[in-house]
């Protein structure tokens, strides 16, 4: 019997054009041997997350600051829309990428209104625009404006300090984001919580973001594609989450994913993607919904003690069912 292909619960990658570009990019710090990134060409699509991820001291940071011109290229060229941004003045080229970081980095001394509006108001915009816009991207971010635009950063908790950032950095509507490990200093849950609300704004607005991670599970759930680095940003494997868990390119990455590797491959497939048996009779013991993922379904079996789970459609009703043995024929061994 044949099965129709899986099919990711991730957004597939953007087909588009190319919005970012490295060429042959190096970066040497003074007084270093080896390069902190050392010819490296990478192209981020049009609308797509792709994820910087490696071992610490790898230059994911220095990569990515690369791109707005925080830290200037020792050799290469950097493209953003087609146009070499090398050369360009570095004030406008920051207003058209965003730049998020982990501390987060807002004033203190300001009201979160006041931070939201940095760049509109260098930009020259009226005050009725700037507060407009401020209110606009609180909401964007989930933060009631009302409550919080006249408030100080310190009244904040981590998360929704972390929410004001991303605010600040689409404040002028750049269309490409930068993100320095945007989650790494958020407890467990509110980390999870932001990382669903960050795909969710995604999902509307469409921005081209490269985002620094080390952390693995960050890197499958929010990358549409993965950019594995080795020492001095080696570009190792650059592909799709499910891509890299199935067929890592070498030992180095096999290592990286390590094991566990066909487990969490479980979580990027969809159970309505793969062949379903028929529903069975009478009160199920297990229910997962279609759009969930084959690792929510083997959860919802193991709670119940059962060796299968209904699945049901959108509608709730019984669409097919799902069994142990159907998911383990849909998870193959990762290549040595
Ligand atoms: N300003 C600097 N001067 C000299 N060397 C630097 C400087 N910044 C970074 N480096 C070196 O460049 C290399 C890459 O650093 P980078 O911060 O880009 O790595 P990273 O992958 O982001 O690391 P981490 O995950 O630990 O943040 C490291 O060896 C680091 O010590």
């Amino acid at each position: 019997m044949t099965e129709p292909a899986a099919t990711e619960t991730t957004r597939a990658a953007p087909a588009g054009r190319e919005m970012i570009r490295l060429e042959g990019v190096t970066k040497r710090y003074p007084g270093q041997d080896a390069p902190a990134v050392g010819d490296l060409t990478l192209s981020v699509r049009d609308g797509e997350i792709v994820v910087l991820l490696g071992p610490s001291g790898c230059g994911k940071t220095t990569t990515l600051r690369l791109i707005n011109r925080l830290i200037e290229p020792t050799s290469g060229r950097i493209l953003l829309d087609g146009e070499d941004v090398t050369r360009a003045d570095p004030d406008r080229l920051r207003r058209r990428i965003g730049y998020v970081i982990q501390q987060v980095g807002l004033f203190p001394h300001m009201t979160i209104a006041a931070n939201v509006g940095v760049i509109p108001r260098t930009l020259g915009w009226d005050g009725g625009r700037v507060r407009a816009r401020v209110d606009e991207l609180l909401d964007m971010v989930g933060l009631d404006p009302g409550t919080y635009r006249g408030r100080y950063p310190k009244e904040l908790s981590g998360g929704q300090q972390q929410r004001v950032g991303v605010a600040r950095a689409l404040a002028a509507d750049p269309p490409a984001m930068l993100m320095d490990e945007p989650f790494g200093a958020l407890d467990p849950v509110t980390r999870e919580r932001l990382q669903d609300h960050f795909l969710e704004l995604q999902a509307r607005i469409g921005k081209t973001i490269v985002l620094v991670t080390h952390d693995l599970d960050e890197a499958l759930k929010l990358g549409d594609r993965i950019a594995i680095l080795g020492q001095g940003a080696r570009l190792v494997q650059y592909d799709t989450p499910a891509a890299i868990l199935a067929e890592p390119a070498d030992g180095f990455v096999a290592e990286f994913v390590g094991a566990g590797a066909a487990m969490r491959r479980l979580r990027l497939v969809e159970v309505g993607s793969i062949g379903l048996l028929p529903a069975g009779e009478g009160a199920p013991a297990a229910t997962v919904r279609a759009g969930q993922s084959l690792y929510e379904a083997l959860d919802a079996m193991l709670r119940a003690g059962a060796e299968t789970a209904t699945v049901l459609d959108e509608d709730g009703r019984p669409a097919g069912a799902v069994s142990w043995s159907a998911i383990v024929r849909q998870t193959p061994e990762p290549r040595p």
